[in-house]
């Protein structure tokens, strides 16, 4: 058994989730026993300043490097929080925070023709995490796994999502197909055929565009600065959907891409929020109607893109992420799903506020054991690799 602390902040930018983990077993077959599970929110100048980044601010090199030492030192000091009280963690796993994300050539889809080509020129896709393996390791003094994107990127896939191997391992069931639908800032999803024959194969998995990203930037703008999410979606609730408005906004060109396909904050930011604001002038809406169609939007966008590029709806959707706290978001998501239950990852035995966290302690332990962590039907990568770079630790 090996204990490992999984680190994560993800496209909401809300704070660091921290899990303390005990993982034993290999490859797809292991076990996980969580230890310890927190959110260390960052200080707000810091939160800003990353969320300009996302949103295009340009930076010196000078401000480049003191936000990943800014943000190094904050998981560093999640890392060390989360033990406090419980028997030390001897591996980290830190995703960091991603500042940048741009899909491989050829649309969202991979390198498509390109694909396996092993000579240049082709266009790779490129993802920049901050918060510096080497940091969290000399403050912490354990050894730690991070840059988990790039290996994955440069056998041609999109270096996301990366978490689909893990839902594998934790979420598969000998008879049943399952999603497993992830809502943070952006959303992506997992299908898992039930565990057969070439199941491991069969699985697929893609961003599905906007998770909490466009309501958070919505609650922000609607409430003069004074809320950042729409808690348990009661906002959203108050109000009604503009139908026209989400048919037209479905109309965008990433909800039609086959996967393998993933996002960010670039495409569902803060210009996107800008030209929904700008949409929705016609209509004239009220506050709460705005947040009901944003909300409408991204139920739509996941049951739309289940119905097109998955070979049958399973028949029970596993939600996890801050979203799958949004009860209305989960409301809407049930009635656009009709007979298909819509439970939380918590109801089969795994935390949904921190399987994302749990996840980069398990690809972390897959690191150490040169195991793969990519899912190639995932990320559109010609092939398996073992993901991450391991800075040893001296303490
Ligand atoms: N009680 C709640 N009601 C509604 N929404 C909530 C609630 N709690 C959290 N959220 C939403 O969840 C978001 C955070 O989710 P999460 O931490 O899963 O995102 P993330 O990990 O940053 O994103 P990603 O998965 O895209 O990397 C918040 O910004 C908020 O919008
Ligand atoms: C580049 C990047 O950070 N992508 C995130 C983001 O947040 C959700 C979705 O988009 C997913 O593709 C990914 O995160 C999770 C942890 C993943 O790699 O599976």
């Amino acid at each position: 058994m090996t204990r490992v602390v999984g680190l994560i902040s993800g496209t909401s930018v809300d704070g660091i989730d921290a899990a303390l983990v005990d993982i034993s077993g290999k490859d797809l077959d292991i076990k996980i026993q969580l230890v310890a599970g927190a959110t260390y929110p960052y200080p707000n100048d810091l939160r800003e300043r990353i969320l300009d980044v996302c949103a295009g601010a340009t930076l010196s090199m000078l401000e480049l490097a003191e936000l990943d030492d800014a943000i190094a030192f904050a998981f560093a000091q999640a890392a060390q929080n989360i033990q406090l009280g419980h028997e030390k963690a001897s591996l980290i796993g830190s995703h960091g925070q991603t500042v940048y994300h741009r899909p491989p050539k050829g649309g969202e889809r991979g390198l498509g023709e390109d694909k396996g080509k092993k000579t240049p020129p082709y266009f790779l896709g490129y993802s920049l995490q901050l918060g510096r393996g080497s940091v969290i390791a000399n403050v912490t003094g354990v050894t730690t796994v991070s840059n988990f994107r790039v290996a994955d990127i440069a056998a041609g896939g999109h270096g996301a999502p990366l978490v689909p191997r893990v839902d594998a391992a934790l979420l598969s069931h000998p008879d049943e197909a399952r999603c497993i639908q992830n809502i943070g800032g952006i959303g992506n999803v997992t299908y898992i055929p039930s565990r057969q024959k070439n199941w491991l194969s069969e699985i697929s998995a893609w961003d599905t565009g906007p998770g909490n990203s466009l309501l958070d930037l919505a609650v922000y703008h609607l409430s003069g600065g004074t809320k950042t999410y729409d808690e348990d979606g009661n906002w959203a609730a108050s109000g009604t959907p503009c139908y026209p408005l989400v048919e037209e906004w479905l109309s965008h060109e990433y909800f039609h891409l086959p996967p393998p396909k993933s996002t960010g904050r670039e495409l569902f930011g803060v210009s996107y929020f800008e030209q929904c604001l700008k949409d929705a002038e016609a209509y004239q809406l009220t506050p709460a109607d705005l947040l009901a169609t944003l909300t409408e939007l991204t139920a739509a966008s996941i049951v739309h893109s289940y119905q097109t590029f998955l070979p049958q709806v399973p028949q029970q959707v596993l939600l996890c992420g801050g979203g799958s706290r949004n009860l209305y978001l989960k409301r809407r998501l049930q009635s656009l799903l009709g007979s298909t239950s819509v439970l939380t990852t918590d109801e089969v035995g795994l935390c949904a506020n921190f399987k994302e966290a749990i996840a980069f302690a398990v690809l972390a332990y897959w690191r150490m054991l040169d195991a793969p962590g990519n899912l190639p039907s995932a990320t559109g990568a010609c092939q398996e690799v073992v993901l991450g770079e391991i800075i040893i630790g001296n303490g």
